[in-house]
This record gives structure tokens, sequence and C-alpha cells, in this order.
């Protein structure tokens, strides 16, 4: 296919080197400790002075981490993809402006989107966009699966420390692709000049992102993948039952392992991207906190019930009035153990 990119990326013509260190190093995983959590950045601070009360009603977006890889997917379809619900975020916007780059046509209306990947003519997103934000990198899965290559800078968004892909670039090694990285820029290519070829994968750790780029590469990957030790957290799930809706044949979505039958090409579908339940934890934490009793809507309960449990715990009433309605109010003091951002987010995000 047409390409901008600058590299000549026939399989010939490319020599195999090792990666470098740094993305390919064993993920090793602290305690939290000190060097976690007083990173210091050059950014802005929130202070908010209390004491506050908070009332009233909050609604709550659509996820933004089930919108990222979503976007991504629609590189594996054809015709028009139809996502509801996206919020209107950095984040969101970035991903569309990476799609765009690619030469997809993205048409936004309030928190629609309508994506047609049918007109892609490069395999290399704008860099700067990527670099803004750590989901741009999920499209190199898409990429190089439909593509046969994908020349990805390598992604930001790492404000919170370093996160490496080394379980990205693993896991589409496993599944027939040559990886290189030059000038900050993963590049890969299907080794068989052709397209990947499913395989089977075993995670060292169950990464989000990594297990959503695989499953979207596997999709479209000749044969059968399976991939073990994957994330199980509902986004993984949305991204699973969208894929599913638009013609792939994803099984063991919410368990640790996949088994995936590729498919040549998606089709274009429609979905709606479920409520933020990050989100919506970071409103209840906040109601916690204040003393306060507030109503979040909608929210779905199965997947806060690990905070629930917490915050009950702690003494907060959590009431669901309706089916997605939940009610905070702290009848005592709370104390929450500091802990580093995505140790904090996993109380709602690990099952
Ligand atoms: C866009 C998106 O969905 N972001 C979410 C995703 O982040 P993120 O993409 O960082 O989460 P992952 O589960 O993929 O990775 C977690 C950690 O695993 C390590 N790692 C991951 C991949 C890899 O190839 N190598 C490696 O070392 C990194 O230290 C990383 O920080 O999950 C987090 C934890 O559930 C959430 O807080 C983020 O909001
Ligand atoms: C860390 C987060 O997301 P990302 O992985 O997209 O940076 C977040 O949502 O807080």
């Amino acid at each position: 296919m047409a390409s901008c990119s600058t590299f000549n990326l026939s399989p010939s013509s490319k020599p195999t080197k090792p990666l470098p260190h740094y993305l390919l190093k064993p993920l090793i995983h602290e305690p939290e400790t000190e060097t976690r959590t007083q990173i210091q950045t050059p950014y802005p601070k929130l202070i908010v002075t209390g004491p506050s009360k908070l009332s009233g009603r909050v609604p709550i977006s659509g996820s933004k981490n089930s919108a990222l890889p979503i976007l991504a997917a629609t590189l594996c379809c054809s015709g028009t993809s139809k996502i509801h619900n996206v919020p209107n975020l950095f984040d969101t916007r970035t991903m569309a402006s990476v799609l765009a780059s690619l030469g997809a046509k993205v048409e936004v209306f309030n928190n629609e989107m309508l994506v047609n990947t049918d007109g892609v003519d490069s395999v290399e997103p704008n860099s700067d966009e990527i670099r803004k934000i750590r989901g741009g990198f999920f499209v190199i899965g898409p990429l190089v699966a439909r593509f046969g290559e994908a020349v990805v800078a390598l992604p930001g968004g790492c404000n919170i420390g370093t996160r490496p892909v080394d379980l990205y670039i693993r896991g589409l090694q496993a599944l027939g692709a040559v990886v290189e990285l030059r000038d900050g820029k993963v590049q890969a290519y299907a080794a068989n000049g052709r397209g990947l070829v499913g395989g089977s994968f075993q995670l060292d750790y169950a990464s989000v992102g990594a297990t959503e780029t695989l499953m979207m590469a596997a999709c479209m990957a000749d044969g059968m993948t399976v991939l073990s030790n994957v994330a199980r957290e509902p986004e993984v799930v949305d991204l699973a039952r969208f894929l599913n809706d638009s013609g792939a044949c994803v099984e063991g979505a919410g368990s640790n392992q996949l088994v995936i039958k590729g498919k040549p090409l998606l089709h274009g579908s429609e979905c709606v991207i479920a409520a933020d339940r990050i989100e919506a934890g970071t409103f209840m934490l906040a109601a916690a906190i204040t003393r306060s009793c507030i109503s979040i809507s909608p929210v779905i309960p199965c997947q806060m019930s690990c905070l629930i449990h917490k915050l009950s715990a702690a003494g907060c009433k959590i009431r669901f009035q309706q089916f997605l309605d939940v009610g905070v109010k702290i009848c005592k003091a709370l104390r929450l153990r500091q802990a580093h951002i995505l140790g904090f987010l996993q109380i709602f995000n690990r099952k």
C-alpha cells in the first residue's frame, strides 16, 4: 500500500537488530516506594481548600479507556464505524487526529464519532500526536495486521512514570512481525511480506494496553491466536464486543485467556461507549472524603464492586436508587492509604 513512511520497509532490506534495553526491560513491579509517589513534574497543581460539601447529581461520561482502543480498532474495519458516547477529552480528540493523520475520515457530532478508514494511505501516524497520549500506540496492532507494516512513535502521556511497551512488541513478534526501533519510532512489518500469522503468546504481566493491541492484531492475523495471562478489565471486554460486532471472532474476553480466529478484514459497526468507572469512582471518593452525599449516573455497579466494598467498609452508605444510580454518604472518617496513581486506579480497575 502507499505509505508516507520515509523508511524502506521491504523485508529483504531489513537486518534484524536487537531492541534497546529500555524497551525490553523486564517487568519489575516495584513496591509502592517513596520514589514512585514523589515523582516531580513541572505541571500545574490543583489545590483544593476545604472543608467543603459536595451535593447534586453528576453525569458520568463514556469511558476514555474503552473509547481509545475502540477508535483504534476502526482501523480493522471497512466502511463506517459509528461510536456513540465518546467523551470529549484531549485523549479522544488526539486519537481522532491520529486516525486522521493516517488518512481516515473522522466526523465528530457532539459525543458521536463516525470513522471510516477505507481511505487510509499511510502506516505512519503523526508522531507529535502519538507522543501526546499513551493510547495512541494502540494503532500499531491494527496497522501492521491490516496493512502489513506500521511506523509508530513511542507513546507519550507518561507524566506518571515510565511505562514500557515491551509486551506489545514481543506479542507482535509472536504473530510474525519484525520489529525495530529507529529515531524514536517503532517499525513493525510482517516478516512474510503479507500479513500477521496467528500464534501463541503469554503476557508476563496482564497489561491492559498490550492485551488490547494484540487482540486487534490477532483479529486480522491468518489463523488462530491464543493470548494467555491477558488483562480482564471491562475495557478489554468492551473492545472484544466491538470487534465481534464488526465480524471478528474473539472468545474469552473477561477471562485470562483469549482465543482469536483471524479474519481478512472486519466491517464497520455501531457501539455505545460504557460509563467511565474511573470517573465514577473518583466522584465516589470525592463524596467520601468530604463527607458529602451525591448521586452519580450512569454507573455499572458490577464494575465498581471493589470500590463499593472498600467505601462501605469505611462507613459510606451506597444506595442503588435506580438501576444505574449510586448515592454516597460518609458516616465516619475515612482513612485511605496513599498509593501511587496506578495503584489508586487499580482499586477499581482490577477484579
Ligand atoms: C489508555 C488506557 O487504557 N490506560 C489505562 C491503562 O494504562 P496502561 O496502558 O499503563 O496499563 P497497562 O496495564 O497496559 O500497563 C500497566 C503497567 O505495566 C507495565 N507495562 C505495560 C505494558 C508493557 O508492554 N510493558 C510494561 O512494562 C508498565 O509499567 C505499565 O505502567 O491501564 C491502567 C491500569 O489499569 C489505567 O490506569 C490506565 O488509565
Ligand atoms: C493513566 C491514565 O491513562 P493513560 O494510560 O491513558 O495515560 C489515566 O486515565 O489516568
